[in-house]
């Protein structure tokens, strides 16, 4: 497989705050990975290195085997950058502030025009063109911010959190736009902390936190890795769950019981036999698969949807 992004022992600081200290991970050409990370982990900051706003003090980038230092150039014509802040002159029209982007990327006249359709099309605006952007929601207008990152037709595709509070409409029109990018091969890196979109979107993932990627993989293999297996009893009545000494503490979870558990095969066997010893009906008891929320809770501290 051919790498898109290799990124090794990044560190960066404001003044003298760290944001990044020795970040580093891989990513497939043609795949979509995820950046995971609570508020403030570092990842805006890797993402505006890698699209060459900012430069890390340590550390180094290449994208498509280029060094990021030495072809900054040749860089900046392959990767299309979405910020977390939409950037759009309100008093144009979604058309004409395409126009301005697509100028500022050497892209003009007849192509220019042709791109616009485009990119319009595939953020399912092209009806509204010809519209002001301070008529349109955040929803739409992050599509069109989306639509300006390319308009030069780029190779990777670097995303900073392009979901956070829009409407469910812009949601899947994004999503949509972000499969049909891949199926014509184009690398996308994400970043979000909606845990269903790295489920959905994601081939591969990294948590951040603290500047410092901590879990890295597919969703199974950091699942596998990191996330504590349980054992999941709910009983007729709503009645209490039995002890099992020896398998683990047993905590009240939704309508029933949790076991967290590294044995859930025989811990289900014994809770099973319990029960039956016990003469309690079962309504449901299963292994339960951990949840990536688990996972970053367990290794961060914090949860996923801290938007704080
Ligand atoms: N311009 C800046 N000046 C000073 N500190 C900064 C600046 N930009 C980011 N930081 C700090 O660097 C750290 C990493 O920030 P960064 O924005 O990269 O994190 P993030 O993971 O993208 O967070 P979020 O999910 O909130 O966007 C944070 O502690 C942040 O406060």
């Amino acid at each position: 497989m051919s790498l898109a992004i290799e990124v090794k022992g990044l560190a960066k600081s404001y003044g003298n705050k760290t944001a990044l200290s020795g970040i580093g991970f891989e990513v497939g050409a043609g795949s979509c990975f995820g950046l995971l990370g609570p508020n403030g982990a570092g990842k805006s900051t890797t993402m505006k290195i890698l699209s060459g706003l900012l430069e890390s003090d340590r550390g180094t980038v290449r994208l498509f085997g280029k060094e990021q230092r030495t072809a900054a150039d040749d860089i900046k014509r392959i990767v299309g950058y979405v910020p977390q802040s939409i950037t759009l002159y309100e008093k144009l029209s979604a058309y004409d502030n395409l126009v301005f982007f697509g100028e500022m990327y050497g892209v003009s006249g007849a192509e220019l025009k042709r791109r616009i359709a485009d990119v319009l099309e595939r953020v399912g605006l092209a009806d509204r063109a010809k519209e002001a952007v301070d008529r349109f929601s955040g929803g739409m207008k992050r599509r069109i911010n989306i639509a300006a990152a390319l308009l030069h037709r780029p190779k990777l595709l670097i995303m900073d959190e392009p979901t956070v509070g829009i409407d469910p409409q812009s949601r899947n029109h994004i999503f949509e736009m972000i499969r049909s990018l891949r199926q014509e091969g184009v690398t996308v890196l994400y970043s979000t902390h909606y845990m269903e979109e790295v489920e959905n979107l994601c081939d591969r993932l990294a948590i951040v936190d603290r500047g410092e990627v901590i879990a890295d993989g597919s969703l199974g293999e950091v699942l596998d890795r990191f996330g504590t297996k349980a054992v999941y009893l709910e009983l007729e009545g709503g009645r209490e769950a039995p002890k099992l000494p020896g398998y683990g503490e047993v905590e009240p979870k939704e309508r029933g019981w949790l076991l967290r558990t590294d044995t859930p095969l025989e811990s289900l066997a014994a809770w099973a036999e319990a029960c039956k010893r016990s003469r309690l009906e079962a309504k449901r008891l299963e292994i339960v698969r951990p949840s990536l929320e688990d996972v970053f809770l367990k290794l961060t501290g914090t949860t996923l949807r801290d938007d704080g």
